[in-house]
């Protein structure tokens, strides 16, 4: 199964690129992910563009109104996902307006990573996080504790 991380905007937080940079390495040997940028602007342009780029996708809006999972709430979704054969997730970043109501309705879920707001390229960096998080449970390696 493959990722698609949509976000607007060009990264501005130099610590936070890195700490992307830093998972999408680590990420290779699970999966293939890639982290696509469009343009920045009002929050029915940036919805409209998530749209577009997320096409075909099972899609996720990363909301803070979404749903909560704990992180293994988030494997048994990936499992099932590969069960079901889907091929990409794309998981959707709205811009410092959010998101638009018609891309909620858009998407396959809604995804809320705490109930406080976050700076979008953060929310990207705790995302990236978990989905490698998730990939270590599933490969039983020592990165995750209980
Ligand atoms: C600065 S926030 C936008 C806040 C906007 N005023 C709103 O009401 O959604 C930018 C983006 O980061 C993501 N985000 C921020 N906090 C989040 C959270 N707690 N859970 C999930 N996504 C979050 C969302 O994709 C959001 O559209």
């Amino acid at each position: 199964m493959n990722w698609k991380v949509i976000i607007a905007g060009k990264p501005a937080l130099k610590f936070a690129k890195d700490g992307v940079a830093d998972y999408e390495k680590r990420l290779r040997r699970f999966a293939k992910l890639e982290i696509v940028t469009v343009r920045d602007g009002s929050r029915e342009d940036v919805s409209e563009r998530l749209l577009k780029a997320s096409e075909g996708c099972f899609r996720i809006a990363l909301d803070e109104r979404g749903a909560s999972w704990t992180t293994m709430d988030f494997v048994e979704k990936v499992n099932a996902w590969e069960m079901r054969g889907v091929k990409t997730v794309a998981l959707l970043i709205g811009a410092s307006d959010g998101h638009t109501e018609e891309l909620r309705k858009s998407c396959d879920l809604t995804l809320c990573l705490g109930t406080m707001t976050l700076q979008h390229e953060m929310a990207l960096l705790i995302l990236m996080e978990q989905i490698y998080r998730v990939y270590n449970i599933k490969a039983g390696t020592p990165y995750h504790r209980v």
